[in-house]
């Protein structure tokens, strides 16, 4: 459906984006994820015929979209909340790009009609754009996007103006929606629980580069580096040593975990190099009582965070250089726990991931 071929940007000297090659699949909810100045915008605005790649090439369906001006590309764009026009109506600020097209007055109200349906905000057409709340306002937006029946959405950070309760709201019914029409939407983030919570895929990129593209849970828990698992959400990470390797695993001996088997990451491993392990806090549990299990690590607690659910836990281990993070659940009292207490914590060697350093 979209595919970037080689794209590169330049400003002056400065690379903002690095032969970026990606293809998103028709129907797909894609996200491109990363921190501030990274791309992700330049690329999405590249898609959409807002901005032009400096080498490479973009194509949609099939076509190349090189010399085609965004209003001739079956791309949409959705900026922020703040984007539609303060002195037009709902109704008005919807039906805004369909005028063009002269459709008549019938089939524009059916349009505009089916749009602000897809978006739950029947019967509030006549409303004043500047009687509306964030999370109404953003889903004029939308509808403004929608009604023009693009096959690809392109959304730049559309939830970051909401506050967190509303984002987390409208990130369900984004999805909802995107389901439901079916169409192939592109989002910019850098926030990466709405990636992760969103996306089919995402490509996590950093510096004008893409590291990693990925389902969520893949992403998640196999990052390929330490800059990939570090940006999403917090990860243990552990010295190892590869001692041995075959096609598809390779065996490292860690600081603290002893000799494990893990799935061979990317870059270069081989016998006798360094590599790093890591795991996610909660991927640490805490051992109560006489429980054992069968791999374990015993360690001191030296620090306690109270999240209301969760209590994150700071535990010192004997032979490890940093203290792992633990985030468990306070149904049995990790809240409890007291600074200075030993504890064993268990945890599943296939929650282990190795990275090439
Ligand atoms: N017109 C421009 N002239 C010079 N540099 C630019 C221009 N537009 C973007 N850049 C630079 O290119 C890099 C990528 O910008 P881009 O907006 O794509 O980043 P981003 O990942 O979307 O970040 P943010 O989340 O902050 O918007 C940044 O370092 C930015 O400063």
């Amino acid at each position: 459906m979209i595919d970037i071929r080689n794209v590169g940007r330049s400003y002056g000297a400065f690379r903002a984006l690095d032969d970026v090659s990606l293809s998103i699949k028709e129907g797909e909810f894609f996200s491109l994820l990363g921190p501030s100045g990274c791309g992700k915008t330049t690329l999405l605005r590249m898609i959409g015929g807002l901005d032009t790649p400096t080498s490479g090439s973009i194509f949609l369906d099939g076509q190349s979209m090189d010399g085609i001006p965004a209003n001739r590309r079956p791309t949409n764009m959705v900026f922020q909340s703040y984007a539609i026009f303060p002195h037009l109506n709902v109704e008005q600020n919807v039906a805004y790009g369909l005028k063009r097209l002269r459709l008549g007055a019938e089939e524009e109200k059916r349009r505009v009609e089916e749009a602000l349906s897809m978006v739950s905000l029947s019967g509030l057409g006549r409303r004043g754009a500047n009687e509306l709340s964030g999370g109404q306002r953003q889903r004029v937006a939308l509808a403004r996007a929608l009604v023009m029946r693009p096959k690809v959405l392109l959304l730049d950070e559309p939830l970051s103006a909401l506050d967190k309760k509303l984002r987390e709201q409208m990130q369900v019914e984004l999805r909802r929606l995107q389901q439901a029409v079916g169409i192939t939407f592109v989002l910019v983030t850098h926030d990466q629980y709405e990636a992760l919570a969103m996306s089919d895929r995402i490509a996590v990129m950093f510096g004008g580069g893409i590291a990693q593209v990925a389902a969520p849970k893949e992403i998640y828990q196999r990052p390929v580096n330490r800059q990939v698992a570090d940006f999403l959400g917090g990860m243990n990470f552990v010295k190892a040593e590869v001692v041995d390797e075959t096609g598809v695993s390779i065996v490292v001996d860690t600081e603290g975990f002893g000799r494990v088997t893990t799935e061979r990451p990317q870059g270069l491993v081989r016998k006798g190099l360094h590599a790093t392990v890591g795991i996610r806090p909660e991927r640490l549990r805490v051992l109560w009582d006489g429980a054992t299990a069968q791999h374990e690590v015993a360690g001191t607690v030296i620090e306690r965070h109270y999240f209301g659910e969760i209590t994150h836990l700071v535990v010192d281990v004997p032979g490890m250089e940093k203290p792992l993070s633990v985030t468990e659940t306070n149904d049995f009292g990790a809240d409890d726990l007291p600074i200075g207490a030993t504890i064993r914590l268990a945890y599943d060697p296939d929650a282990l991931v190795a990275m090439a350093d």
